[in-house]
């Protein structure tokens, strides 16, 4: 985490979001994927609630965001995205929540080595707790109920109480990311980011015969860690790292009643992440999320599947971005391994051609989600790997610079997605296939991706 910007006292009254109607519009217009609460009264009372409530995260931090993600647009710089596909209140225990950071700063040191560059360390943490779903309704054993929404909506549990839709959920989603985003700042700022340590888990990932093939890699990193420690590097310095807090930006009366206007610059943030993202079912150029993030100042992304054309790009820039200013609009790519060699050329071709400097993040999980034989949505490793090779491939041929990877990782042991170097069967899903969404890679499948994406860096292609 940044540290807290310098404020000087105003001189003049703030303005609330309330003197903002633009930030209201989106109430006139198609907001797909929104909860329908059940209790007006709860309702009224968890928006006041929030509207009173402090800024989660703050402007100058993302202002911060801004100018790193500008840099990783320009190609100065790379960025880790990842985490949960859905967070859950159960789930936010310390330890969990430690092994998930840990997992992230591990991979941001073997791509810092691979990229010879800053890699921008962000969790989908603090904050996912909302999920856009395929079907309104899950049917079990002829039982028929509204589908799981995600922690801030409706519990996972399949009985018509849990699953009604709270708006109490987003208050309790809202004190969740506080406690979570609490433990990140303490980490990251207190010892536990140090290279060394870090450098030292990473050792242990190698200690597994099954990970022999990434030897000559991590013999190199431990040697440039002795190398500067030979040289006297200042590794207390080391120790703090800047850690950003991320979620898809779908529930619009929680994003609203979030939205603070800056002191110094007197216009309005999203405070309750650092980076907000839209998600490819939200993504309508007239609809409600379009419109309510374009009138916030923070960092924006947008996922792209194998549907988008050229000008759905364009026109998102034009509404999202219509500055053309770096670090504001990331595209997050996830088009499936089969689609994105034939899909991506054109998009980035005509966008660059456009001028924007948008940066390009592959999200290689959610255009490979299949069913596996015994019933469970998994992903294929193998095939997560080669979305990336082929992001990496279409960038190398058009001399664009692929900038960043999004993932659904934990730092457990879980078994959902299978495949990897020590591989994960369906048989073991049985017992450690824990996600209440999307399958994610567990701790050692995320070091491996690591090392394979270090590797395609170091050689500046595939
Ligand atoms: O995380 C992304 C979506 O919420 C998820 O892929 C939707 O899954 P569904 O198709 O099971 O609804
Ligand atoms: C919902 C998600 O992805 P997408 O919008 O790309 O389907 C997600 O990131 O969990
Ligand atoms: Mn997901």
């Amino acid at each position: 985490m940044t540290d807290l910007p310098v404020t000087t006292a105003p001189t003049e009254p703030i303005p609330s979001a309330a003197d903002y109607p633009g930030l209201d519009a989106w109430r006139g217009l198609t907001a797909v994927q929104q909860p329908t609460w059940t209790d007006s009264a709860v309702y009224q009372a968890s928006v006041a609630e929030l509207s009173a409530l402090p800024p989660l995260v703050f402007a100058g931090e993302v202002d911060v965001l801004r100018e790193r993600l500008a840099a990783a647009a320009q190609g100065k710089a790379f960025l880790l995205q990842g985490g949960d596909c859905a967070e859950t209140f159960e789930g936010a225990t310390a330890d969990k929540i430690s092994a998930r950071v840990r997992t992230i700063l591990q991979m941001a040191v073997v791509l810092t080595y691979g990229a010879s560059l800053p890699v921008i360390k962000m969790g989908r943490m603090a904050g996912q707790f909302a999920k856009p779903r395929s079907s309104n309704d899950e049917t079990r054993n002829g039982v028929t109920l509204p589908a799981y929404r995600g922690d801030m909506v409706n519990g996972f549990d399949f009985t018509p109480e849990s699953r009604a839709h709270d708006a109490s959920r987003m208050v309790r989603a809202y004190h969740t990311s506080a406690s979570t985003l609490n433990l990140i700042r303490a980490f990251t700022q207190g010892g536990f980011a140090d290279l060394r340590l870090v450098h030292h888990w990473n050792k242990g990932f190698m200690a597994n015969p099954a990970h022999s093939r990434y030897e000559s890699l991590a013999r190199e990193i431990d040697r440039a860690v002795k190398f500067m420690d030979a040289c006297g590097a200042d590794f207390d310095a080391l120790k703090r790292v800047e850690f950003f807090a991320s979620h898809e930006a779908l529930v619009l009366d929680y994003e609203r009643a979030l939205t603070r206007i800056d002191s110094r610059t007197g216009l309005p943030y999203g405070t309750s992440g650092h980076f907000l993202w839209i998600g490819e079912r939200t993504r309508q150029l007239d609809g409600a999320h379009v419109d309510f993030l374009s009138r916030v100042r923070n960092p924006i992304g947008v996922k792209l599947g194998p549907g988008s054309s050229a000008d759905d790009a364009l026109r998102l820039i034009e509404k999202l971005d219509p500055e053309r200013e770096p670090g504001r609009l990331t595209f997050i790519t996830r088009m499936g391994a089969k689609n994105i060699r034939e899909k991506l050329p054109a998009l980035v071709e005509k966008v660059t051609a456009s001028g924007a400097q948008v940066l390009w993040v592959t999200d290689p999980m959610h255009g490979n989600t299949v069913t596996s034989p015994n019933g469970y949505k998994t992903r294929n490793f193998d095939d997560v790997i080669d979305e990336v090779r082929g992001f990496f491939e279409v960038h190398k041929s058009l001399g664009t610079f692929p900038g960043g990877l999004h993932v659904e990782m934990t730092g457990d042991d879980v078994a959902e997605c299978l495949g990897g170097s020590d591989p994960i069967d369906q048989e073991a899903f049985l017992d450690r296939y824990e996600s209440v969404c999307d399958p994610r890679l567990n701790h050692m499948q995320s070091l491996e991706m690591a090392f394979l994406v270090a590797g395609a860096l170091a050689k500046k292609g595939a």
